[in-house]
């Protein structure tokens, strides 16, 4: 009898095994739907829309007039957003009796376009045709004897390259990076101001439209920032006060200053290719108090308690497979293999509440 018991136990058990794996693998084939519909969202406006209407709930008619849409369409996409938790609806009593209405979710303002913590041009950026057609020939890398990555497989150059010549590529990636670089540069000034004492002056290599370098010379207004990117970047780039706009080529050399800033940067490149840049980085920086400030995620084999932010790290390193030639994420141990290649005596990770942690290289 306890045999019989334990062999049906055995059967629920692989039964609601197997139903989990359909789950997840449901979600796995149908996932891109969620990104397609919040792209969709994020393209109509429909959080910037919510916004000007406050926490006051707007109807599925205002909204519809408001973007020229199809009410019906509309609805089954804000249904489907609504089921998971991205927008809010509520009842209110209107002229006559109760309407239903749409309200903003803390994930819905992030959204916005022109939000101070925004993520949509992240998910405009990721989910450009550009950036997603290299996707499909991942197994061709893999496959292939000479590496080439997918995204010169798709565009026959690299996406710095790319962008040189595609205004409209060159504003996406500008635009994404800023969303990212604006989300962790507040992380950093707010909880971690002491790494900033003392430094004179700061280059940001390959510091994209200078939002970082922008943010912590006004935290910070001490340092004169030098926002140091390629040609194309720099000449589209915003005035921020007390930050020079430099172009160049960090594989040929860096501007000097008394430390150097790197975010999201290093990632794009080879272990070689690294050590050639934070060579050039050593001869730029101050030799005695100066160090190296690099904002990169650190690929842990045990992810600790902030398992979901840490996390990204590894979906990022599939986004380096993806869009770079020799690009990775990278662990602890790898870290400290460049670094010391390159000619650092020593350096130090703090983990911060961000995808990414903070690595300080000294000469
Ligand atoms: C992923 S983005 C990061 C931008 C910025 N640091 C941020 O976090 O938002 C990488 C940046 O490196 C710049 N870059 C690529 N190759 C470069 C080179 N050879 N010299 C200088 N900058 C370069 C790109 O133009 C781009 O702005
Ligand atoms: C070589 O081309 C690219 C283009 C984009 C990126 C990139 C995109 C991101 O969304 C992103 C991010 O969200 C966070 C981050 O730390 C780096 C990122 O890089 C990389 C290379």
């Amino acid at each position: 009898m306890a045999e019989e018991t334990s062999g049906v136990a055995k059967l629920i058990h692989e039964r609601e095994e197997e139903s989990q794996a359909q789950e997840y693998l449901w979600n796995c084939i149908f996932g891109f739907t969620e990104t397609a519909v919040v792209k969709c969202a994020v393209e109509l406006g429909i959080s910037d829309y919510l916004e000007t209407h406050k926490q006051q709930p707007v109807s599925l008619n205002q909204l519809s007039t408001a973007f020229g849409c199809c009410a019906s369409s509309l609805y089954r996409i804000l249904r489907f957003l609504t089921n998971r938790g991205i927008f809010k609806e509520v009842s209110s009593v209107g002229d006559g009796g109760d309407v239903l209405g749409y309200v903003q979710t803390p994930i819905s303002r992030l959204l916005r376009r022109d939000g101070e913590n925004s993520m949509a041009h992240l998910l405009l950026l990721q989910n450009s045709p550009f950036m997603l057609a290299p996707w499909h020939y991942l197994t061709a890398r893999l496959l292939d004897k000479e590496n080439t990555s997918p995204f010169n497989a798709v565009h026959g150059k690299d996406a710095w390259e790319y962008a040189k010549n595609n205004s409209e590529h060159n504003k996406l990636i500008n635009d994404g990076m800023a969303c990212h670089a604006r989300m962790t540069t507040r992380v950093i000034i707010d909880n971690y101001a002491e790494i900033f004492k003392g430094i004179e002056s700061l280059v940001d290599v390959g510091g994209g439209n200078g939002t970082t370098l922008g943010m912590l010379v006004k935290a910070f207004p001490w340092i004169k920032g030098i926002n140091f990117d390629l040609p194309h970047v720099v000449s589209v780039a915003p005035h921020y006060d007390g930050v020079v706009h430099v172009e160049g080529d960090m594989f040929d050399s860096v501007p000097n200053a008394h430390a150097a800033f790197f975010m999201a940067v290093l990632h794009d490149w080879g272990d070689e290719e690294c050590i050639r840049i934070l060579k050039n980085c050593i001869k730029a920086i101050s030799k005695d108090t100066g160090k190296v400030i690099i904002v990169e995620t650190v690929l842990e084999e045990k992810i600790g308690n902030d398992k979901s932010l840490k996390d990204v790290g590894f979906m990022m390193d599939m986004v380096m497979m993806s869009h770079t030639s020799n690009g990775k994420e990278r662990s602890a141990k790898e870290w400290a293999h460049i670094l010391s290649e390159a000619g650092f005596s020593r350096h130090s990770i703090v983990n911060i509440p961000a995808i990414e942690c903070i690595i300080l290289a000294y000469p």
